[in-house]
This record gives structure tokens, C-alpha cells and sequence, in this order.
């Protein structure tokens, strides 16, 4: 298990806290009310900011509940904190329910913080890559989507 040193920078928002002891994300909460719009996002504060160590990043994650029951969503899914970043963390949330306009309220769960190891790349430039099983097909190259006809 990692540690992670956490600042509370609103006193009266908890810190992130896993809803079950298997879970992979610990919940991020809103640090004020926000009001998205159908189509609209916002970057919403969750009051916290951590440093992890090195070799660690942290992936802020939506919630499928939020997801599947109001259409909101994180624009740049998973987002990135820098093992390096001591700002606070932030969510860019974004409705996409085409007609419904939601709030969501200082302190309401709205993403979830995943930690994990990292691995730093050595990108050694070649002139021809290795050959592979897949080679260069990708972006549906297996096939298509069953019987949807468009
Ligand atoms: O959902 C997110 C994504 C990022 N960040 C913070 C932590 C991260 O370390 C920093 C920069 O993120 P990123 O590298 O994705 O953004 P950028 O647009 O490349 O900004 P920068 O030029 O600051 O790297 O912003 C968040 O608080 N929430
Ligand atoms: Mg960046």
C-alpha cells in the first residue's frame, strides 16, 4: 500500500475515502455547488491536494452512477495528477444528457481517485519496429459492431 500525503485545503470537506475495502477508486467530492447545462462542463474543485511518490499517479475516474443516471461525465477521463502536482485537485465534469440540466452539491461525490504505479519509458528512436501479430491494423480492424446496420 502507498502513501499518500494529503492537504485538506476546506477544512470541512472529508478526505477521499474508498466506499468498500476492494474498491480501486477512493470518491472525490465537489468543493461547491455546480449547475451543468445539457452539453455544458465545468472544472470543479474537491477541496484536496496530495503528493505521491515517486513512481505513482493518480486517475480521476468518473462514477457510472452519475454516468447512467444523469449523463455526467469527466471531459478528459482519466484525468492525470502528476506525481509532482501539489495544486488541488480538479474535475472537469461535463452533462451530457441532451435535455436535462443537473446540480450537484458542495460535498456530493463526483469522481473517483484511482492511485497506481507508473512506469517511466526510455523512447529509443528505430528506423522499423518489430513485427507483430497485429502489425498496423487498428480503429476496427477486428471487425464491426454485430448486427447494427447504419
Ligand atoms: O483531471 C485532472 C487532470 C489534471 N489535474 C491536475 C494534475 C496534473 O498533474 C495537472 C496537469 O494535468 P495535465 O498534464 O493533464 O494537463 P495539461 O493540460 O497538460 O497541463 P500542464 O501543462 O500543466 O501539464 O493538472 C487535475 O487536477 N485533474
Ligand atoms: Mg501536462
Amino acid at each position: 500500500m502507498t502513501e499518500v500525503l494529503i492537504q485538506r485545503l476546506d477544512p470541512e470537506l472529508p478526505l477521499p475515502s474508498y466506499a468498500h475495502p476492494g474498491d480501486a477508486g477512493a470518491d472525490l467530492v465537489a468543493s461547491h455547488d455546480v449547475t451543468l447545462k445539457p452539453g455544458e462542463r465545468q472544472l470543479v474543485g474537491t477541496g484536496i491536494a496530495i503528493a505521491l511518490q515517486d513512481g505513482y499517479a493518480a486517475f480521476v475516474h468518473p462514477r457510472s452512477g452519475l454516468a447512467a443516471k444523469h449523463g455526467v461525465s469527466i471531459v478528459n477521463a482519466p484525468g492525470t495528477v502528476d506525481a509532482g502536482y501539489r495544486g488541488e485537485i480538479k474535475v472537469c465534469l461535463v452533462n451530457h444528457d441532451p435535455h436535462a440540466e443537473v446540480t450537484l452539491r458542495r460535498g456530493d461525490r463526483i469522481a473517483q481517485l484511482v492511485v497506481q504505479r507508473v512506469e517511466k519509458a526510455r523512447f529509443v528512436e528505430v528506423t522499423t519496429l518489430p513485427g507483430s501479430a497485429r502489425g498496423t491494423g487498428g480503429h476496427g480492424s477486428t471487425g464491426g459492431f454485430g448486427d447494427v446496420t447504419r
